[in-house]
């Protein structure tokens, strides 16, 4: 039984068909990196665990509960967080700030923007998002401004926020996307130490190979809507249809 349990799914725009009978699996406290060259489907089948896109056929579970129909906040609200290519912070407040604003969503089940205004006190509030930055190995910059910080830096940010909120599985979309070698290595060191300590399930969708044979214990790769290949990294590498997939398409 995996924590994220895809049966069965299909979606087409149109005339295309851009899943085609997706079966996936995700087994809880690991990190599944799912592959595949450009259009093969990894956006649209992510799409599809968040809310922001309805399968066609098929369905998609997490948890024991069925994912479809949820409006992305409630399935958010179940356990399920997602970190985008480009780090979702708010670049005019502090680091502190920053990771104060969902540990208040995830205490009231909502965000009030004077909510800051009134942080005095709140010391269940201000511990947890201490916690969280020394997690992330952040706390020495918690007075810093968002916005001047390096893209490795804002990704260690917006991990700190993720993980406020408790999350039982995290969406990982092109996380080192644009980034130079050197955050990218920060960032594989960062999702590693959280996968460790906090035993969180991951689903990476990533191009960079270096970032998925680094992290993944298990990698399914899509080519033209369909999982061809589902396996430990050592067996991927070498496959005959993960090569014939990537000919011509080598990142
Ligand atoms: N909203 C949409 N309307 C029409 N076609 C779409 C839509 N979203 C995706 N597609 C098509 O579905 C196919 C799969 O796209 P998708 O973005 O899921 O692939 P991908 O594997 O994430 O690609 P990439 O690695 O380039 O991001 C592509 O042919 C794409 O053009």
């Amino acid at each position: 039984m995996g924590i994220l349990e895809i049966q069965n799914v299909n979606k087409s725009f149109g005339g295309l068909k851009a899943l085609q009978n997706v079966n996936l699996n995700i087994e809880e406290g690991t990190i599944h990196a799912i592959i595949g060259p450009n259009g093969a489907g990894k956006s649209t089948l992510l799409n599809c665990f968040v809310g922001k896109l309805m399968p066609d056929t098929g369905t998609v579970t997490f948890d024991g509960h069925s994912l479809l129909g949820k409006k992305p906040h409630e399935i958010n609200q179940i356990g399920v967080s997602r970190v985008f290519q480009t780090p979702e912070i708010f670049s005019d407040l502090s680091v502190f700030e920053n990771v104060m604003i969902p540990c208040f969503a995830k205490r009231d089940g909502a965000f009030e923007l004077n909510a800051l205004s009134r942080v005095q006190g709140q010391s269940d509030i201000r511990d947890k998002a201490e916690q969280m930055l020394i997690d992330v190995n952040m706390i020495d910059k918690r007075d810093m401004i968002a916005s001047s910080m390096s893209r490795g830096d804002k990704r260690r940010l917006e991990m700190a926020m993720c993980l406020a909120q408790d999350p039982k599985l995290l969406l990982l979309d092109e996380p080192t996307a644009g980034m130079a070698r050197a955050d990218t290595n920060n960032t594989i060191e960062l999702l590693a130490q959280i996968q460790d300590k906090r035993h969180i399930t991951m689903a990476v969708i990533e191009h960079d190979m270096h970032v998925v044979f680094s992290l993944a214990q298990k990698i399914s790769v899509l080519a033209q809507g369909t999982v061809i290949v589902e396996d430990l990294p050592e067996n991927i590498k070498g496959h005959p249809k993960v090569q014939e997939a990537y000919l011509g398409t080598a990142h």
